[in-house]
């Protein structure tokens, strides 16, 4: 289905605005050879538009930017082989800068199979024609910088997820941190303007932690966190989000639940926390504020619902889960009684 160009992500819009210019400036090429009498290369330039052309359509129309990547990728090598075929060796230079791009635009191990069989067609069209040592040095060339492309990009694209992954997780207990939550959020509710379903959040804050600071010292404090954070991970499924949204505040947001297995999920993390020992000694409480997201509210109101109902279980004397159903009337749920 085409999409709005203003909802298209910077990557889209790149290869979208490339592609069109080299199709374009492309095409003079087909008619000047085409008066010139080379219709062979016509043909392969006009082949080259043919491809550049579905490739904006593939882009344009799904958005499937990884596949249209990679049939770009592999059409152009085809169309290397080809030129190199038909006008022999010197056009082989263009395979050169070519191999390097593809490891740019597409994750190492596309590229490298791209790369490789490219190696080997070229390999197949020249045997016949090229003595053995110029093959060999055509082959080892392009095989040598396929495979320092490979390791510069593998090991930049680990980097990149290293340093993807350190700038989304809290340093101290590596639960998400801001930029991550506002970053989920923000997903949440685009997902919820396709197709509304029900998502809530529980915003969980430690009971009397300065207390705990204050008795125990700062560094155990900190265990504390962590191991609170660990806890919850463990509980709840993998794929269930924990961010640090303050000091001793952390946001949960349970996948396709509804507002009451939401309510129930805090009340079994607040009995399992108040159950567990931290840092080997220290018991502790948490009270949880739980609201569901009303269709078209932003993320900030949606959690300052689960900070009312967070505030409420705090005035209502702590170690508690508030569901915020209604500003007017709360679900309280403490030691698995449901009350109105
Ligand atoms: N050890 C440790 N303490 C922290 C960290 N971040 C915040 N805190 C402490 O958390 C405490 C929060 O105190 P308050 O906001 O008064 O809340 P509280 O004592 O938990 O009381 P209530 O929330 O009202 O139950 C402060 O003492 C902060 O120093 C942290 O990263 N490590």
């Amino acid at each position: 289905m085409a999409c709005n160009m203003s909802k298209r992500s910077a990557t889209e819009k790149m290869l979208l605005t490339l592609s069109a210019i080299a199709a374009v400036s492309i095409s003079p090429f087909v008619y000047f050879r085409w008066l010139d009498g080379d219709l062979v290369m016509a043909f392969i330039d006009a082949m080259l538009i043919l491809v550049l052309m579905i490739f904006f359509l593939l882009v344009y129309r799904t958005g499937k930017v990884s596949t249209a990547k990679f049939l770009l990728a592999s059409a152009l090598t085809v169309a290397i082989v080809a030129i190199v075929a038909i006008r022999g060796q010197s056009h082989l230079l263009w395979l050169y800068p070519c191999m390097i791009a593809f490891y740019y635009i597409l994750p190492p191990r596309p590229a490298g199979i791209i790369c490789f069989v490219g190696i080997t067609l070229i390999a197949i069209v020249l045997f016949p024609s090229t003595s053995v040592l110029g093959l060999f040095t055509i082959i080892f060339t392009l095989f040598l910088t396929a495979l320092f492309s490979y390791v510069i990009f593998e090991s930049y694209s680990k980097t990149n997820e290293k340093l993807t992954l350190l700038a989304d997780i809290d340093p101290l207990t590596s639960a998400g941190n801001r930029r991550a939550l506002d970053r989920q959020l923000g997903k949440i509710l685009a997902d919820q303007q396709r197709a509304a379903s029900a998502v809530s959040l529980l915003l969980l804050d430690l009971d009397h932690f300065k207390k705990i600071n204050d008795q125990n010292g700062h560094a155990k404090g900190d265990i504390v966190l962590v191991q609170l954070v660990e806890l919850i991970q463990k509980y709840t499924r993998s794929l269930d989000d924990i961010y640090r949204y303050g000091g001793e505040e952390f946001i949960i947001i349970p996948l396709q639940v509804t507002l009451q297995e939401a309510a129930q999920l805090a009340e079994n993390l607040r009995k399992l926390i108040a159950e567990t020992k931290f840092a080997n000694t220290i018991t502790l409480t948490v009270s949880i504020g739980v609201a569901q997201y009303r269709t078209g509210e932003t993320a900030e109101s949606w959690i300052s619902r689960a900070d009312a109902a967070l505030y409420k279980a705090k005035d209502g004397g702590r170690n508690r889960v508030i569901t915020e159903t209604d500003l007017a009337t709360a679900v309280t749920i403490n030691n698995g009684e449901v009350s109105v």
